[in-house]
């Protein structure tokens, strides 16, 4: 089997992509943020309390002739921006871009924190990390692509992520229509549960690419490029005007400033993010100033390698045993 699907992004910064997915018998759509750096697939719900929800899509379990409830068992998960959500579980018919998994569990909020509330283009996520990361006690669940992977022509799925437009998640295949050129892989560790892989260096505009180990986490669910402050400071001292903001929590700049591109090496391809990207939004409507596409790691305890790193390449994540990344010019 295969699966093909679209990520939308769900405002003119690509602060998130979601994708249309059905879950239940009849099929109830909901668009989803599919998020590799997580392991959870839950939905707003007909449990979720209506003070909590603001527009968002629900999946209503007993509509559904194909729903199940996971008996006992519950789910609570907070992530790195410091938004949580928590609930209950039951196993459902669940379809991304064509491809089924049957008895899949979705979890069901009965509590979302207040971002989430706001997020109203959002109605849940597809955890796409390893399904050691997946919080439902007292039996964890498998995510969407493990379930689905026996099924799947090869044992893949893909993120071709777009800057200001939509692309497309694939599953099962590799589309080389998507990317032009080879696909570089490099190993990942599959534990504690993330997408964590080296990068084999990096450079700042037309500088010298400097060689260097540094380990992160390939995450579609994170907006940015986090990476260590030296790296950090050494991109915005080519800004003028630029500073580190504690007001704003990190690297604003004049919006007219010039940016340079950045470039990420994976083993021996050379990557390059444009500076567009990387001038990732304006700190309010009216505001001459910007806030950085690229921040300092240093308060995550991870280098995350974020939608504005992944925009600028084809990733193929890679189930295989042992697990790998791979990245591709497109
Ligand atoms: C540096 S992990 C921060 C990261 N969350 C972000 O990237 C959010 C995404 C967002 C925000 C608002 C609306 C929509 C999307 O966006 C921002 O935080 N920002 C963008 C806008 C910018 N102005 C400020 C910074 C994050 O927790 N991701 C997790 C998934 C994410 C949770 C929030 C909803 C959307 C999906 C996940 O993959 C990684 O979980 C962990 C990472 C590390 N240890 C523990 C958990």
């Amino acid at each position: 089997d295969t699966g093909s699907a679209a990520a939308i992004p769900i405002n003119e910064v690509d602060i998130a992509y979601v994708t249309p997915v059905t879950v239940g018998t009849p099929p109830q759509t909901l668009m989803l943020d599919l998020d590799t750096g997580s392991s959870d697939l839950w939905v707003f719900s007909s449990l979720t309390p209506s003070s909590q929800i603001r527009g968002q899509e629900i999946y209503t379990p007993t509509k559904s002739s194909t729903s199940q409830l996971l008996n006992g068992h519950t789910w609570s998960i907070r992530y790195g921006d410091g938004s949580s959500s928590r609930g209950t579980v039951f196993t459902d018919n669940f379809t991304i871009g064509g491809l089924e998994v049957k008895s899949q569990a979705v979890q069901t909020a009965q509590e979302v924190s207040s971002s989430f509330t706001q997020e109203q283009s959002l109605d849940g996520l597809v955890g796409l990390g390893f399904s050691t990361l997946n919080t439902v006690r007292p039996s964890s669940q498998l995510t969407f692509f493990d379930n689905a992977r026996p099924n799947l022509d090869e044992e893949v799925f893909t993120a071709d992520l777009k800057y200001h437009a939509t692309g497309t998640y694939d599953f099962g295949f590799i589309d080389s229509k998507k990317h032009n050129g080879t696909i570089t892989y490099t190993p990942v560790q599959p534990s504690p549960g993330y997408w964590t892989h080296s990068l084999s260096g990096y450079s700042v505009g037309s500088g010298a690419f400097q060689s260097s180990q540094i380990s992160g986490i390939s995450d579609t669910g994170t907006t940015l490029l986090y990476l260590p402050t030296a790296i950090v400071t050494a991109y915005y001292r080519q800004v003028q005007g630029a500073q580190n903001s504690q007001y704003y929590g990190g690297y604003v700049f004049p919006c007219a400033s010039t940016l340079p591109t950045f470039t990420f090496g994976i083993e021996g391809a050379r990557f390059t993010i444009p500076a567009s990207y990387i001038n990732y939004t304006r700190i309010s409507p009216t505001s001459t100033t910007c806030y950085g596409g690229l921040q300092s790691s240093s308060g995550l305890g991870i280098n995350i390698f974020g939608d504005v790193a992944l925009k600028a390449a084809f990733v193929v994540f890679s189930g295989t045993n042992p697990p790998r990344i791979g990245f591709a010019p497109k």
